[in-house]
């Protein structure tokens, strides 16, 4: 016996409870599978949570820098972790309960908590059941690689989940891999008082940026305490005088690290192997990334992959454009592809790395004709007034056509800044229509039309 739905949404994350919402809004029966809870990775474990502690420790910041602002405090600032983690828990809480409160006002929506399994192309089995539809829709996310590496049962790492609940300071935080989830937890718990050490195995902390950026973070981060370990592979662990240590090798020479705590933040693993698409013709690459067209549609027609499971973003901005393309598509008789999306994002360390389009690297290998410009933030009024001046904007454009090809701002306020270079290149407008605006003053967006106006021949 098997009940029937018009169509099955597994994973209630950033696409697929908007995608469940919409389609139900539409008429349809819709069922929506969550194994775990409303909200996914984004609210319950990632940017809302990080994001709130993130706040926690600016405030320890600027609380620690008062007097440079002749503002008088105590000397010394400390953190209570517990009512960090409690107000972060309480953001978390109500922003899953506004989901919660949202799927419930939906006719024509069941939201079963189970995990889903496929037992053939169009059916899937949830806490016994069977489920039958013609559309099926997989938002199934990622979680936190483990690596299989000697060593790593016996100290029982933290991950970036387990991380959020920790209620007590670590006294020494080791943070193995350099990349999104290990910079901004290394800079959050650096300002709520722990020494910090990252063990990168690249030969740059964010090897996917350009290294003018990442070097730039590397200064910062330095700057405020933080050891930082380059062309570090992590390659065991072990215990060393009975605390957690990483081994990695640099330099072709094994040496050791050890701290009070050990994250690992090495990158994440689709969970997509919850699934059991042995079942199905459901094809995945060897990540286990579900492979998908220019619409999300999967190798079996009537399936669609979207969020962090397809490989095609690992950003809750991507996972909602999915929900965007493939709802358009379906509904709206619209013809949108995932190949019209302008890559952006923004690392949320302080001051934040803003990027959109192609990075310069990509730039130079394209071997297209190109200007750059560049300025500091010190040249940046409103920086300095605020007394957060670290950093540079750069900004590349076609020789030719003059449109923009990418942009990052590390700079205070640069993750809102941006935006105004991004709108610029999915108008397909040229850059000379930002130089032409007049911008509030004292911003940093004033600054974008005198970083444009410096543009020079890229050698
Ligand atoms: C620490 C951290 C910080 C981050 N910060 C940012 C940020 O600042 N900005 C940003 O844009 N992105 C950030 N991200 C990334 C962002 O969280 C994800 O890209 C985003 O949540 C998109 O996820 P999704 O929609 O693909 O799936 P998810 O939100 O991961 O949801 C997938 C859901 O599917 C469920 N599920 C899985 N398998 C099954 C199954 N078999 N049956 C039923 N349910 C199942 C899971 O329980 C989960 O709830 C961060 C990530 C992390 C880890
Ligand atoms: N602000 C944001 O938008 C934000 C914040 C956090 C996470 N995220 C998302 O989460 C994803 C995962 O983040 P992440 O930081 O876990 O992955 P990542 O891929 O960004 O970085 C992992 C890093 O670990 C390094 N590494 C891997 N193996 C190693 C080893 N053995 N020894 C030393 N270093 C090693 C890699 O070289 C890399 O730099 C990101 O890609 C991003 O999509 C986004």
């Amino acid at each position: 016996m098997s009940r029937s739905f018009d169509a099955i949404v597994i994973g209630a994350g950033q696409a697929g409870i908007p995608l469940a919402a919409r389609l139900a809004e539409a008429g349809r029966s819709v069922a929506l599978i969550e194994k775990h809870m409303l909200g996914g990775t984004c609210v319950n474990t990632g940017c809302t949570p990080t994001k709130s502690m993130i706040a926690s420790a600016y405030v320890a910041h600027a609380a620690r820098r008062a007097n440079e602002f002749g503002v008088q405090l105590p000397s010394s600032v400390n953190v209570d972790l517990a009512a960090v983690v409690k107000r972060k828990d309480e953001i978390v809480a109500q922003s899953r309960a506004s989901l919660s409160t949202w799927i419930q006002s939906l006719h024509g929506l069941e939201h079963i908590v189970g995990k889903a399994q496929f037992a053939d192309d169009f059916t899937v089995v949830v806490n016994g059941e069977s489920l039958t539809s013609k559309q099926i829709f997989l938002n199934v996310g990622t979680r936190p690689s483990f690596p299989v590496m000697p060593g790593i049962d016996e100290i029982n790492p933290l991950t970036s989940d387990s991380i959020l609940h920790l209620k007590e300071l670590p006294e020494h935080l080791v943070i193995v891999g350099g990349g999104y989830v290990g910079l901004e937890f290394a800079q959050m718990f650096r300002r709520f008082g722990s020494e910090v050490t990252i063990v990168e195995m690249s030969d740059s902390l964010l090897p996917r940026e350009d290294r003018d950026f990442a070097d730039g973070i590397e200064a910062i981060l330095s700057g405020e305490g933080i050891t930082v370990f380059t062309g570090a592979k992590c390659i065991a662990f072990q215990r060393e005088n009975g605390l957690p240590a990483v081994r990695f090798e640099k330099n072709a020479e094994h040496q050791l690290v050890s701290g009070s705590h050990v994250l690992v933040a090495v990158g994440r693993t689709p969970n997509t192997d919850t699934l059991n698409l042995v079942n199905t013709q459901i094809a995945a690459d060897e990540h286990g990334h579900i492979v998908v067209d220019e619409h999300l549609e999967t190798s079996v027609p009537g399936v669609w992959a979207l969020g962090d499971c397809n490989g095609r973003g690992a950003f809750t901005h991507t996972s909602y454009n999915d929900y965007e393309i493939v709802a358009s598509n379906l509904l709206d008789g619209k013809t949108r592809r995932v190949c019209e999306r302008i890559q952006a994002h923004a690392l949320y360390i302080d001051p934040p790395l803003a990027q959109i389009g192609m990075t310069e690297r990509e730039v130079r290998v394209s071997g297209r004709r190109v200007l750059i410009a560049t300025r500091p933030m010190v040249r940046v009024g409103r920086a300095v007034e605020r007394g957060e001046s670290l950093g540079f904007m750069k900004v590349l454009v076609d020789a030719e056509t003059h449109m923009i090809l990418g942009a990052g701002i590390l700079g205070v306020g640069g993750d809102e800044a941006i935006h105004g270079m991004l709108d610029i290149m999915y108008a397909g407008m040229p850059y000379t229509t930002i130089t032409q605006a007049v911008h509030i003053h004292p911003t940093v967006s004033e600054l974008i039309p005198t970083l444009l106006e410096d543009l020079k021949p890229l050698v």
